[in-house]
Formats: structure tokens, C-alpha cells, sequence
């Protein structure tokens, strides 16, 4: 057990049976020191790999996991009990004799979603793993007698459907080589040869249980058959000339597997979504996979053209064809001859100007305003519209005639906030591109971060994610992003302001104690870090701290081996 007492953490080795008094009795196996531990507070009883904690009618109470504990009350691994201020964090490395819970899906799921929330509330390490099986139903009895016999209790399994294992791993932090996954893994794939695994940790890849499924699930399915492989090596750098897309959940994947398909017709595509979705890199994507590569790529907002000026600017103008046309001017539509011309915002043209484009589409030929000789015009259309323009169409507002040729391929993109897999992905490439471009040290998110950005709606999409890790290199001034650092919009916290004329004075504010805790993990590894001149296993060693937690932690925290943060420029 691990406890966290004021300055001080130690590692209290529990008995395979028995009983343990804790509290600040001379008498007490666990004796604590700090005067919110009462004499004799709590008791702890092993039997048979069983662990379960009692309180003895504590001044402060006990509690388990944020909550009172009523009687006796069984502790899973992980979890954390606190004593009055004083927080121990069971951890059973030791195969106990009961067989892992072979759960139906919802119940499954259900579990997940707690361990889930104990892992956020408490920073604790969850690694979710998926097994594929090579073929429904294949090798099916041999897995089942894997989780029968080899997993911890604490660890939940079930089969989702007929060809895939969910296993959830509280504790694990899916680090290389980690013995626990590691052995899990082993186990699964002597019973299964050919199966695929994959797994997501927690909230690295996700902070909800539905993201983490589709994370390892993602990560299982698209790997090599015997061989794990990690959610965040499964995204997708697309790289598109100049442009590089990430994409992580499956419905973008599909999504950029349809592009690449309609990429080699000639239709005309329209690509809806909302602002800030990735309108135009999927734009650029068709023209990038289409024979027209080498051709330009132009693009158009027709929202931001004055409704006076889209005519010219659309087909081009001769010399004094209006007020103002001092000299001929070659039209967007020209120029994107032997290309793709992207036309943004579409639903914002004019009716007339529809009628014109869609006679250019038509005929393909265009003729510039003032000008009576028509141009041959070889392009492809890609537009887009955050409308629905099949609505515009009916109420009127677009014409029909133009929507169909438009429409004839249509692409959706969802918004950021639908798929949750990428959020924590794109910010930390984003961040990681904009502290490259400012020259300043590497930032990393905290898991609090994490959560925050998971749990924003994100209505500007990955355009208002970019600005946001934008800011935070240029404003921020540690190497770890953390919640305050965000502006409240994104954080739901109250904007600055006088409290209002007779409201109750404003309470200290307190830190939460998750961040309080991982301060102090913080101080203490980086004294042990230094005391032990930057060798890992003798740092952990002094704090009582398992190695692979420790590593973990390091990497959490953002710490170097000498015990500074990431990055520190040696004096
Ligand atoms: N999958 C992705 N990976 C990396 N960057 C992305 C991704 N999707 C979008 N972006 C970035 O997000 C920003 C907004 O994307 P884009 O301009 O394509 O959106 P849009 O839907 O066309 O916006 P608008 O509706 O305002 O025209 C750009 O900086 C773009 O490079």
C-alpha cells in the first residue's frame, strides 16, 4: 500500500492474511502520524486475496474512492482510501485467487466507466485492451481460460461481440515492457495465435469509456496479428503536400478513404460541415489524389466577397467592363485551368451568380464579364458549406438545379467534439508545432488538461483548438499546460469580475486533492531523483515507489532523470 502522509510517502508491505490497525495508536501495524488520523481509525482485514477496510468510528471518517465507507467495504487494486488528510493507494501485485469478473458488455461497460472516473479523479494508471480474434468465435474457450486463471481481480473482461475481448487493466499504465500488460498479452496470444491486440490508456487516448473501446479497438484492428500496438502509435499522418492531417477515429478514416475514392472520378464534390471541421484540407485532399495535382488549387470564400464583386472575381473582367475595371483581370474559375477550384461557403452566392456558375459547369466554358468571346475552362469543383443546402434548396434560397451538380458526391465531416479520439491528439501536435515555431521548451497536458479539452464542445472545431495551443505556447510559461492556463470559456470557470453586491464572501480558494497529491509525488521524485544522481531504479527505490510507476510518473510529470522538468536549461 502506498501512502501519502503530509511531506512523506512510503510503501507499507500488506500481509497475505490478517488484520491491520491503522491510525495514530502506539499500537497500530499502519501507525500515522497527522492529527486528522484519529487514535484508532480504520482496519484492514486480508483474507483469501481479499482486502477490505473498515472504519472505527473515526473523528474524520474513512473513505474509499471519494466516498464514506458504511461497514465493511471491499477494496479493489487501485483503489484510494483516505484517512482524515493522510491517502493510501492499495496496490495488489500478487495474482489473487479469485478468477477475473467475466462481465456481459453493458456491465462491462458499466465497470470501465467507473474505473474510469477513479482513474481521472485519482491519476491513476488504466490501460483498456482489446483482443480481435482471427475469426468470430475462434480459439474463443482457450481466451476465456486465459481470464480465468491469469488476471488480477481487480481486472474485468467480456466479450463485446463474437470476435472481440475487452480487458480492463486499472493500474496499468501501458508503458513499454510493463509487466503486467506485458504478461496479459503473453497469455492471450499463446491462446489465441493470430489474434490482434491492441490497447488505449486512460486519458491519453481518452477520457470517457466509449473513446477508449474505439481506441484499443482501433489500435487491435488495424495491427499486425500477434503483436500489440498502442492507440497513439494507430493515428493516421496523412501527409498532402505541404499539409500533414491526423486522423485517429474511424469515422475520419473512412471518411478520407471515400475522398480518396471520389478523388479519382471527376465529380464535382461537396464537403459540409461546420466552421473550423477540416473543410478545406478535405478539399485539398480530393484535388491532391486527383489527376489534377499538378495543377493549381484555388481557392474561394464567397462569404468574403462583397456582393458587388463575386461576378469578377468569380469569371474574370475585361478592361472597362465596369466602373472601376482599369484593366483585364483573369476570373478565380481561369485560373484554376487544369486544376481544382475550391469554392468556400458556396450557400453564400448570389442567386444570379448560382444561375452563371451553373451554365459554366454545364457547358465548360466561361466567359468574362465585359467580354463577349467564351474561354474553354477545364476544372474540377470541390465546395463547400457549413449550411444545409438541401434545405436552402427546397426553401428557395440555393438553386436546385446547381445543388444536385454540386451534391452529386457529398462528404460530412463531424465536429471535433464527435470524435473525442483526435482531441487529445491534435492538441498535443498542435502544442508541439507551436512551441517548435517559438523556439521555446516542449509542453506537455496534464491529465487534467486532457479532460477539460474532452469535456469542451468545441464549436470552432480544430481551427479553436489550434489558436488554443497557440496561446497556451505563447502565454504559458511552465512545461506542463494545466487547467488554469486555459480561459475560462474552455475551462466552464466563472469569468473575473466583482462578486455581486451583498454575495457571501468568497471562499479560499483549494486546490483539488488529485492536484495536491501530484504536486507532492512531484517534489518527492524529483528530491529522490536528485538524492539517487538521476539513477531511476534507486530514486524509486527510496520513495518506496515501484519502478514502472516511477518511470511512468516521470513521464507524466514532465521529469528529467536529474530531477528538473522537462526541459530545464542546466546552470
Ligand atoms: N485532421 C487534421 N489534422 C491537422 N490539422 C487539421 C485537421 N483538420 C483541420 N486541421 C486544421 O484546422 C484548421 C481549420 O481547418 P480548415 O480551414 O480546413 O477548416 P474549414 O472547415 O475549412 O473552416 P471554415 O469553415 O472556416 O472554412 C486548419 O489550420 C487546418 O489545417
Amino acid at each position: 500500500m502506498l501512502v501519502l502522509e503530509g511531506e512523506s510517502s512510503f510503501r507499507f508491505p500488506l500481509p497475505a492474511s490478517g488484520m491491520v490497525l491503522i491510525g495514530r495508536d502506539v499500537e497500530a501495524d499502519l501507525r500515522l502520524r497527522d492529527d486528522s488520523v484519529s487514535r484508532r481509525h480504520a482496519r484492514l482485514t486480508l483474507h483469501g486475496g481479499e482486502v477490505r477496510v473498515i472504519d472505527l468510528d473515526s473523528h474524520n471518517g474513512t473513505l474509499v474512492n471519494g466516498r464514506r465507507v458504511e461497514g465493511s467495504h471491499r477494496l479493489a487494486s487501485g483503489d484510494v482510501v483516505t484517512l482524515g488528510t493522510v491517502v493510501a493507494v492499495l496496490r495488489t501485485s500478487t495474482r489473487a485467487a479469485a478468477p477475473a469478473h467475466t462481465l456481459e458488455p453493458e456491465p462491462l461497460m458499466e465497470r470501465l466507466r467507473m474505473e474510469v472516473e477513479r482513474s481521472l479523479r485519482y491519476s491513476r494508471p488504466l490501460a483498456v485492451l482489446t483482443l480481435a480474434l482471427p475469426e468470430s468465435g475462434l480459439h474463443r474457450e482457450a481466451v476465456d481460460n486465459v481470464c480465468a486463471t491469469e488476471f488480477h481481480s481487480a481486472e474485468a473482461a467480456g466479450w463485446m461481440d463474437d470476435g472481440h475481448l475487452l480487458v480492463l487493466l486499472p493500474e496499468v499504465a501501458g508503458e513499454t515492457g510493463e509487466e503486467d500488460l506485458g504478461e496479459r498479452v503473453e497469455a492471450l496470444a499463446v491462446a489465441c495465435p493470430g489474434a490482434r491486440l491492441g490497447y488505449a490508456v486512460c486519458p491519453t487516448d481518452g477520457c470517457d469509456a466509449d473513446t477508449l473501446v474505439t481506441a484499443s479497438r482501433s489500435a487491435a484492428e488495424g495491427g499486425p496479428p500477434g503483436l500489440l500496438r498502442a492507440a497513439s502509435d494507430s493515428a493516421t499522418r496523412l501527409s498532402l503536400g505541404e499539409r500533414s492531417l491526423l486522423l485517429a477515429d474511424p469515422a475520419m478514416v473512412q471518411l478520407y478513404a471515400l475522398i480518396r475514392r471520389l478523388a479519382a472520378s471527376e465529380l464535382p464534390v461537396l464537403v459540409n460541415g461546420e466552421t473550423g471541421v477540416g473543410k478545406e484540407n478535405a478539399a485539398f485532399a480530393v484535388h491532391h489524389w486527383s489527376r489534377r495535382s499538378a495543377g493549381p488549387f484555388i481557392t474561394l470564400n464567397c462569404a468574403a466577397i462583397p456582393e458587388g464583386l463575386v461576378e469578377s472575381e468569380l469569371f474574370g473582367h475585361e478592361k472597362g467592363a465596369f466602373t472601376g475595371a482599369a484593366a483585364p483581370r483573369t476570373g478565380h474559375l481561369e485560373s484554376a485551368h487544369g486544376g481544382t477550384i475550391f469554392l468556400d461557403e458556396v450557400g453564400e452566392l448570389p442567386l444570379p451568380v448560382q444561375a452563371k456558375l451553373l451554365r459554366v459547369l454545364e457547358t465548360k466554358r466561361i466567359t468574362r464579364l465585359g467580354e463577349a468571346r467564351e474561354r474553354s475552362l477545364d476544372i474540377r469543383i470541390v465546395a463547400a458549406t457549413h449550411r444545409n443546402l438541401e434545405a436552402d434548396a427546397q426553401a428557395g434560397r440555393f438553386r436546385q438545379d446547381l445543388y444536385f451538380r454540386l451534391g452529386a458526391a457529398t462528404v460530412l465531416l463531424p465536429p471535433l467534439r464527435e470524435r473525442p479520439r483526435e482531441i487529445s491528439l491534435l492538441a498535443r501536435s498542435f502544442l508541439a508545432q507551436a512551441c517548435h515555431a517559438l523556439g521555446r521548451r516542449e509542453m506537455i497536458l496534464s491529465a487534467d488538461t486532457l479532460q477539460v479539452l474532452s469535456h469542451y464542445r468545441w464549436p470552432g472545431n480544430v481551427r479553436e483548438l489550434r489558436n488554443l495551443m497557440d496561446f497556451a505556447a505563447a502565454a504559458g510559461t511552465g512545461d506542463v499546460l494545466e487547467p488554469h492556463h486555459l480561459p475560462p470559456r474552455v475551462t466552464g470557470a466563472p469569468t473575473a469580475g466583482a462578486p455581486p453586491v451583498g454575495s457571501p464572501p468568497t471562499p479560499t480558494p483549494r486546490k483539488p486533492l488529485s492536484e495536491e497529491i501530484r504536486e507532492l509525488e512531484r517534489r518527492r521524485m524529483e528530491e529522490a531523483l536528485q538524492e539517487a544522481e538521476g539513477v531511476q531504479s534507486h530514486a524509486a527505490a527510496l520513495i518506496g515507489m515501484p519502478i514502472r510507476t516511477f518511470r511512468f510518473k516521470m513521464k507524466q510529470l514532465g521529469l528529467t532523470a536529474r530531477g528538473g522538468q522537462r526541459g530545464t536549461p542546466s546552470p
